[in-house]
């Protein structure tokens, strides 16, 4: 099968310098917070504060993998614990919390001798029993490993420090006040009766709720229908009932479940807070299994969600509601509802619809560029409306850190423009707040560890991080051009010299990226930073490295649906597995909405089911009049990227070595004769399509590549563009 692809001869040598081949470690000098310089490894020793029980704010040291609390800050009391959320997680916090916190934050900083007290930590806890912890009757809980050290003597400070780890307002609100055995037989009542390598379950009765504990990761839904729900309401302390994971997977159909997204209002006070949750083949298995993820999202008050009525006042009780008319949602616990909760204060409405003037008609002419996005999360990790609070910084930031200004706000964090005053400069002070890490911790992890190591031209740096009271602060450089959605906002469209000058920027920090494993897999114009390049052109820098993530090492294709929706790729939709080309898709996207100010994906009213219907058929056009004055050798970069067929789509180096963006799209004659050749055969391949497959459109492009490897054969000229054959 072949494929097309534009390039140079001789592939433009990249000044910037060239990370090390994909898996490598990359090297990264950090800046740490007193100043210093120093690896990863030792910017452990930059003990960033954390409060305490008693409210002192102390230290937390930055990168690290365990997290220990102890009376005397090295972890030596019945106190000290390390907790790691998942032997698989990249990264997780190092706590110490204690009188004499002091000495350890010290010992954090030496090198890691004998004498340092982290070391004897660290012995000893190498020899703690590791257990593993699941919360009764939570059947979506991975349940937590931890070692008991020889210091817990005593049931009671372990259950304390359980609780501190384990329980949130929904999750066994009560606290943890009896531990079983993983089969209920037993109830623990003595720290010796823990066995090494065992798994048990907290509660906070003395009820034990039997379910496969160890398989909660995947359950058999069964699937809700009205009669099997009767009652469901209001059976359990905590949520929604458990479900009957032992039951046969029901043979009901799912065929009306599509990725769609909805929106989930908290009753209460307006202006309310506004939840959106991504619903697909793999999210919405059941009616019940939506309503317990919406419950640890959203977070009521009163816990557990209990009724969930659609903005026309119909009441959602089965799994098809959801993806019926209704698609913004208002929830309620054991409140009633009123007719005033339908009513959508202005303050809401910018919230709840992603585009002003969310009705009417999307004519052709009307095209525009949509409201900021907002990222797709899975993992029940809804996108909260950040929380102004977070404004006000934690004591010992307080006198690091002057606010000067908000710069921009997004899914989970606040941005502000800072003046870092011992570093007596500019800087970006990301900050989000903690309850928008609910449900995201592992992603946030993930954000921190790969920022932590990359150090590239067109990445935005990260300085130093801290953690307190369970809101991160992020220390970034600041860049000081607004974001490229903002600034298309303002211009509407860019040239394609000022296109491809960004675009090379951007491809060249994806090559270093992909090169490196690592997927940003949120590319979209409000996460790419502007900075002036010379009096009339801008460069960028790629920043928000919220879903980032490492390919795996055993090749295996993600399969975690995240991304946002103007700009996600099919597969992601589909489900099928991805990897990193998922990034060159959006850049596809991006690059024609630079040059003409609206994307080529994009739904009559706003609505999500019709956008990603289209972007799986993946057919667009280049209408006029925006696209007449468009060199062919952009528009058919654009049909390489923006292309549904993985195998065909190009690389980030393939995007980089490309004659437009390498040229600033100064190109030959001949080059865009080819690239017309190329774009006719391929929009005359949709209109075939369109003509004979009616409304549901998705399809292969290999066929069109078949075309145009007839009209390739030969094709080449100077070089610069040639047709590659990629597939035997
Ligand atoms: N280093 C920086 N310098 C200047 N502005 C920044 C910086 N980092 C972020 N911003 C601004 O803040 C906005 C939000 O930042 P960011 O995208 O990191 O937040 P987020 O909540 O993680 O976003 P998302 O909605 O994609 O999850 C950006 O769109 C940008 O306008």
């Amino acid at each position: 099968m072949p494929a097309v692809c534009f390039r140079t001869t001789d592939s433009p040598r990249n000044t910037l310098p060239r990370p090390s081949p994909r898996k490598t470690p990359m090297k990264r000098t950090a800046q740490t917070a007193n100043g210093t310089t120093g690896s990863r490894n030792n910017r452990k020793s930059v003990a960033a504060p954390r409060q305490t029980d008693d409210g002192d704010e102390q230290a937390t040291p930055r990168a690290s993998t365990f997290d220990v609390r102890g009376k005397d800050g090295a972890g030596d009391d019945a106190h000290s614990n390390v907790v790691e959320s998942e032997p698989t997680s990249m990264t997780s916090s190092l706590v110490i919390e204690g009188d004499n916190f002091n000495n350890a934050a010290q010992s954090f900083t030496e090198p890691l001798t004998s004498q340092s007290t982290l070391p004897r930590t660290l012995e000893r806890l190498s020899k703690a029993k590791r257990v593993r912890f699941y919360r009764n009757g939570d059947q979506y809980y991975k349940g937590q490993w931890y070692p008991l050290s020889d210091r817990m003597k005593s049931m009671k400070p372990l259950m304390e420090d359980l609780t501190k780890t384990m329980c949130d307002s929904v999750a066994l609100p009560h606290g943890i006040r009896h531990i079983f055995t993983i089969d209920g037989a037993n109830r623990i009542t003595d720290i010796d009766q823990f066995e090494d390598g065992e798994s048990y379950v907290c509660s906070s009765s003395d009820v034990f709720k039997s379910l496969d504990y160890a398989n909660a990761r995947e359950p058999f839904w069964c699937l809700a229908t009205t009669s099997n729900r009767g009652g469901r309401f209001g059976q359990t302390d905590n949520g929604p009932a458990p479900l009957n994971v032992s039951a046969e997977p029901s043979n009901e159909p799912r065929d009306f479940v599509y990725p769609r997204i909805i929106t989930v209002i908290r009753n209460g006070n307006k202006p309310r807070r506004v939840v959106r949750h991504l619903l697909n083949k793999k999210t919405a298995r059941s009616f019940d299994q939506v309503l317990t993820d919406l419950t640890s999202i959203v977070k009521l008050d009163s816990g557990a969600i209990r009724k969930l009525y659609g903005l026309s006042g119909k009441q959602a009780t089965t799994l098809r509601d959801f993806f019926e008319e209704d698609h913004i949602f208002i929830a309620y616990g054991n409140e009633k509802s009123t007719a005033d909760d339908f009513l959508v204060v202005s303050e809401e409405h910018k919230r709840l619809y992603t585009r002003s003037g969310n009705r009417g008609n999307l004519a052709l002419g009307n095209r525009s560029l949509p409201a900021r996005n907002e990222s797709l999360r899975e993992d029940r990790s809804g996108s909260v409306i950040p929380d102004e609070m977070a404004r006000r910084l934690p004591l010992d930031l307080e006198g690091r850190f002057e606010i000067k200004r908000l710069l921009g706000d997004g899914n989970t964090a606040l941005v502000y423009e800072v003046l870092d005053r011992e570093q007596v400069e500019r800087r970006a002070l990301k900050i989000i707040a903690k309850e928008n890490v609910v449900g995201k911790q592992e992603l946030i992890d993930c954000e921190l560890s790969v920022m932590s190591r990359v150090e590239h031209p067109f990445i935005v740096k990260m300085y130093d991080y801290w953690m307190f009271d369970g809101s991160y602060y992020m220390s970034l450089e600041l860049i000081t051009g607004g974001d490229l959605f903002e600034h298309l906002y303002k211009v509407r469209k860019l040239n394609e010299r000022q296109s491809a000058r960004l675009i090379r920027c951007l491809a060249d920090s994806l090559c270093y990226l992909h090169d490196n494993g690592i997927l940003h897999r949120d590319i979209k114009p409000e996460n790419l930073l502007l900075y002036p390049y010379n009096e009339t052109e801008f460069e960028l820098k790629l920043a928000d490295f919220g879903l980032a993530c490492e390919l795996p090492a055993d090749e295996t294709q993600l399969t975690t649906i995240c991304g946002t929706p103007t700009y996600v790729a099919p597969e992601v939709l589909l489900e099928t597995g991805y990897d990193e080309k998922v990034d060159t898709w959006a850049v596809g996207v991006i690059l024609y909405v630079m040059l003409c100010g609206f994307p080529p994906f994009q739904a009559l009213d706003g609505n999500q089911t019709e956008l990603f219907t289209q972007i799986l058929a993946g057919h667009f056009n280049f209408p006029s009049p925006s696209w007449d004055n468009t060199s062919a050798s952009v528009r058919a970069l654009i049909l390489c990227l923006v292309d549904i067929d993985r195998d065909t789509r190009l690389t980030a180096r393939q995007l980089f070595e490309n004659v437009w963006v390498q040229n600033l799209a100064d190109v030959s004659s001949e080059n865009e004769m080819m690239a017309q050749l190329a774009i006719d055969t391929k929009i005359g391949a949709y209109n075939r399509m369109e003509e004979t497959e009616g409304e549901y459109l998705y399809y292969s492009r290999r066929t069109s590549m078949d075309e145009l490897s007839e009209c390739g054969h030969g094709g080449s000229q100077d070089g610069e563009f040639v047709f590659r054959r990629s597939y035997s």
